[in-house]
């Protein structure tokens, strides 16, 4: 969700200001795909990188995380909507760990519309947790990551395979995403879900994300639409 400095500088308006209208654009954003019958929406709401920013920047982000889980738990209420936190939420305080496990928990039963929101998230952190996990799961600290002991038959340590690793990830609630959109100009992923875009299409946009709207998510999905076939080839040829 680039931009929402760049916004608020633009508009003279005080830096976390562009924060506000950039979490409001992401419950628009999750509205318009709903109403479009885009079945999941993921957002990189906070990186663990963005723990280096000033620290009321980083309360301030915090805070926003906040409201948006209450707004999401009264909509929850009324609509069947699935609400995921991926990341490490060990790094959050107690008390927004705490309502993103309850939110989680509530909202876990539904399956139509899904929401993830990435917080203290950044995929290479994603890759290191699923594989302790994948040698903890086989009770083995020296696993052997790969198919098979090709060199050495002999060789009895537990086999790590991919599926395990893709498995054990924060992401791996939900499918790999068709779309991903970048707002701002920005064309790099910046350690969001490299693991999981290697098919799919990126889409970056010039608006700053406070002022993303429906007709852009309208043009990616036609753009994706429109490609559908090679992005289906892609995935079943790999
Ligand atoms: C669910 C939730 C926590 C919503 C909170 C509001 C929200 C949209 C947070 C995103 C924070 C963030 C690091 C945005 C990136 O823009 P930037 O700050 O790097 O701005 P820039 O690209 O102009 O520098």
């Amino acid at each position: 969700m680039d931009g929402n400095r760049r916004y608020a500088k633009r508009k003279l308006l005080e830096e976390g200001a562009g924060h506000d209208v950039g979490a409001m654009a992401l419950l628009n954003m999750i509205i318009y795909c709903h109403e479009l019958g885009v079945k999941y929406i993921t957002a990189y709401a906070f990186a663990i990188d963005n723990f280096r920013r000033k620290p009321s920047e980083v309360q301030k982000i915090m805070d926003l995380l906040k409201e948006c889980m209450t707004v999401l738990a009264k909509i929850a209420k009324h609509h069947p909507i699935k609400v995921n936190f991926a990341g490490n939420l060990e790094l959050l305080n107690t008390e927004l760990r705490d309502e993103a496990r309850n939110l989680m928990g509530a909202t876990a039963k539904y399956s139509k519309f899904v929401v993830t929101i990435c917080v203290c998230y950044c995929c290479t952190d994603d890759i290191v947790h699923s594989v302790e996990e994948s040698c903890r799961e086989k009770h083995y600290y020296h696993c052997y990551i790969g198919d098979s002991h090709d060199d050495d038959k002999d060789d009895e340590r537990p086999i790590i395979k991919l599926v395990d690793i893709e498995k054990n990830m924060y992401m791996a609630v939900i499918p790999d995403p068709d779309i991903l959109i970048r707002t701002s100009d920005e064309h790099r992923l910046s350690n969001f879900l490299q693991w999981q875009t290697c098919h799919s299409l990126l889409a970056s946009l010039s608006t700053d994300w406070p002022e993303i709207g429906v007709w852009h998510l309208v043009k990616v999905v036609l753009d994706f639409q429109q490609n559908y076939d090679y992005f289906v080839r892609k995935r079943s040829l790999a």
